[in-house]
C-alpha cells in the first residue's frame, strides 16, 4: 500500500466515536432518523432502508447469552450473486489432519516478510488448532503478516469469530458496524458472519489472530473478586455507524467451513446506515486490564487473567480462554515468582506482543515478539533455566512487572498443527534445550 493510503486509513482512524460496553444493547445511526422507532421491522424502514436481523447465537438461547443485532442497510445481505470457490491460501481449518498431534514443545520465530502486495486476508497463516468448524466447537491459532490494505475487498467469516491481536502496525477495521481502530497493546474482535476490510495504519502489519468456533467470547464470572476487575466491561468499544455507499465491484471472500468462497457484488455490503443490538464488534485496550494477583505468597493460576472466555457446555471448562499478561506488581513473600512447572489437561499457545514474558529468556533464538509457544495438553513446561536460577535466588523486594506484554490462547483441547507449521522455516529446533541443565539440587 502506498504511502496515500495509510494516510487516507489514518486521517479515518483519527479520533474515531465508540459505544461502550460489554454485551449490552448498543444502537447508532449515522443519519438521524435512520433507526426505527419503537420496532425492529416495520412496515417500511426509515430513509428507504431494508431492516435485516444477524444472529450470532441461536434464537432460543438464554437472554443472557443471547446475541443479536438489527442493521438497517441500503441493500439486503440477500442481494448477491453466486459464491464459488477460490483458494485458501494459508487459511486452514478444523478438522486438522495435515499431522498427528505432537506432544512435544514447540516454539516458532515471527513469520518471514510477506510479499509485496500481501493484505490481512492473504496473510493469513494457520498454526493450527482443534475441534470441527461444521460442529462449531474448537479454535484455531492463525497469524498474519501483511504490507497492503484489502481494497474492494471484504472478509467476512461463517466458521467463527476472530480475535485479532496486533503484535506490529496498527489497523483500522471498516465492519458492517462502523469503523474501529486496533493498534499493538489492543485486541479486535469480528463475531461470526460479520463482514470487514482491514486497512493497514503502517506500513506493515504483524499479529495473531484466535478463530473462535464455538460459543461467543464473553467476560468471564467474577466470583469471590466482587463486581469489579479484571476486563472492565465499560472498556470495550463497539463502533458508532458508518457506512459505505459504493456502487462499484467489490469482492467479498466468506470463509465457510474451511473453506474460502468468492463472489463479486456490484456495491459495497458495508452499507449500514444504522444498527442496534448486543452483537458487535469491538475493541479493548489490554492495558486496560485490572490485573488481580496474590499480595501474599505463592502465584496463582494464570485463569486470574482471563480477559475473555469461551464457554463450553461444561461449566468452567473453556472451549477457549483469552489470557493477557499485563504490567502489574509482584510482592509474594517466600514465593517462586515467575510461572511455575507445571503439566496442564488444557492446551497453552502463547504469544508475545511486545518486549519480554517473564518465565523466558528473551532475545534471538528465544521467546520473542511475533514468535509463538504451543505447550499442548500435559506436555510439561514452566521457566525456563536462566529464569529457574534468577528466581530462586532473588531477593523478593516488590518488583513491578512492566517490560512486557504477553498473551495465550488456552483451549480445552490440544492443537494439531499444520503442514506448514510444523515444516516452517521459522519453527525453532532445540527449543527443549531451555530446560537442559537444571541442575540436581536434592539432598537429604
Ligand atoms: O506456561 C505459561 O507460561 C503460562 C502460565 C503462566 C502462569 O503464570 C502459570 C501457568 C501457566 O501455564
Ligand atoms: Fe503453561
Amino acid at each position: 500500500m502506498s504511502g496515500t493510503g495509510n494516510e487516507q486509513a489514518r486521517k479515518a482512524a483519527e479520533g474515531l466515536a465508540y459505544s461502550a460496553g460489554f454485551g449490552n444493547e448498543h444502537s447508532s445511526e449515522a443519519v438521524p432518523g435512520a433507526l426505527p422507532d419503537g420496532r425492529n421491522s416495520p412496515q417500511r424502514a426509515p430513509l428507504g432502508l431494508y431492516a435485516e436481523q444477524l444472529s450470532g447465537t441461536a434464537f432460543t438461547e438464554p437472554r443472557h447469552s443471547n446475541r443479536r443485532s438489527w442493521l438497517y442497510r441500503i441493500r439486503p445481505s440477500a442481494a448477491h450473486p453466486r459464491f464459488t470457490r477460490t483458494g485458501n491460501g494459508n487459511l486452514a481449518s478444523a478438522p486438522f489432519t495435515d499431522a498427528v498431534p505432537d506432544p512435544n514443545r514447540l516454539r516458532w520465530n515471527p513469520l518471514p516478510e510477506p510479499p509485496e502486495g500481501t493484505d490481512f486476508l492473504a496473510g493469513l497463516w494457520t498454526l493450527g488448532g482443534n475441534g470441527d468448524v461444521t460442529q462449531r466447537t474448537g479454535m484455531a491459532v492463525h497469524l498474519y503478516a501483511a504490507n497492503a490494505s484489502m481494497t474492494d475487498r471484504v472478509f467476512s467469516d461463517a466458521d467463527g469469530e476472530l480475535l485479532i491481536v496486533p503484535e506490529r502496525g496498527g489497523l483500522l477495521l471498516r465492519t458492517e458496524f462502523g469503523l474501529l481502530r486496533a493498534e499493538p497493546g489492543h485486541v479486535a474482535l469480528i463475531p461470526r458472519g460479520v463482514r470487514f476490510r482491514v486497512e493497514l495504519l503502517d506500513a506493515t502489519a504483524r499479529g495473531y489472530v484466535c478463530e473462535n468456533y464455538g460459543q461467543p467470547f464473553v467476560l468471564p464470572e467474577l466470583g469471590p473478586i466482587g463486581a469489579n476487575g479484571l476486563a472492565n466491561a465499560r472498556d470495550f468499544l463497539a463502533p458508532v455507524a458508518a457506512y459505505e455507499d459504493t456502487e462499484r465491484p467489490v469482492e467479498v471472500i466468506n470463509k465457510f467451513c474451511g473453506n474460502l468462497w468468492t463472489a463479486t457484488y456490484d456495491h459495497s455490503p458495508l452499507d449500514v446506515v444504522a444498527w442496534h443490538g448486543n452483537l458487535v464488534p469491538y475493541v479493548y485496550d489490554l492495558r486496560r486490564f485490572n490485573v488481580i494477583g496474590s499480595i501474599s505468597y505463592d502465584h496463582p493460576d494464570p485463569s486470574i487473567f482471563t480477559v475473555l472466555t469461551s464457554p463450553s457446555d461444561t461449566p468452567g471448562l473453556a472451549g477457549v480462554d483469552f489470557v493477557v499478561f499485563a504490567p502489574r506488581w509482584l510482592v509474594g513473600e517466600d514465593t517462586f515468582r515467575p510461572p511455575y512447572f507445571h503439566r496442564n489437561v488444557m492446551s497453552e499457545y502463547m504469544g508475545l506482543i511486545e518486549g519480554a514474558y517473564d518465565a523466558k529468556t528473551a532475545g534471538e533464538g528465544g521467546f520473542v515478539p511475533g514468535g509463538g509457544s504451543l505447550h499442548n495438553m500435559m506436555s510439561a513446561h514452566g521457566p525456563d533455566r536462566d529464569t529457574f536460577d534468577k528466581a530462586s535466588a532473588a531477593e523478593l523486594k516488590p518488583q513491578k512487572v512492566d517490560d512486557g506484554l504477553a498473551f495465550m490462547f488456552e483451549t480445552r483441547w490440544p492443537v494439531t498443527l499444520t503442514a506448514r507449521a510444523t515444516d516452517a522455516g521459522h519453527l525453532q529446533t532445540g527449543y527443549d534445550g531451555v530446560w537442559q541443565g537444571l541442575q540436581r539440587h536434592f539432598r537429604r
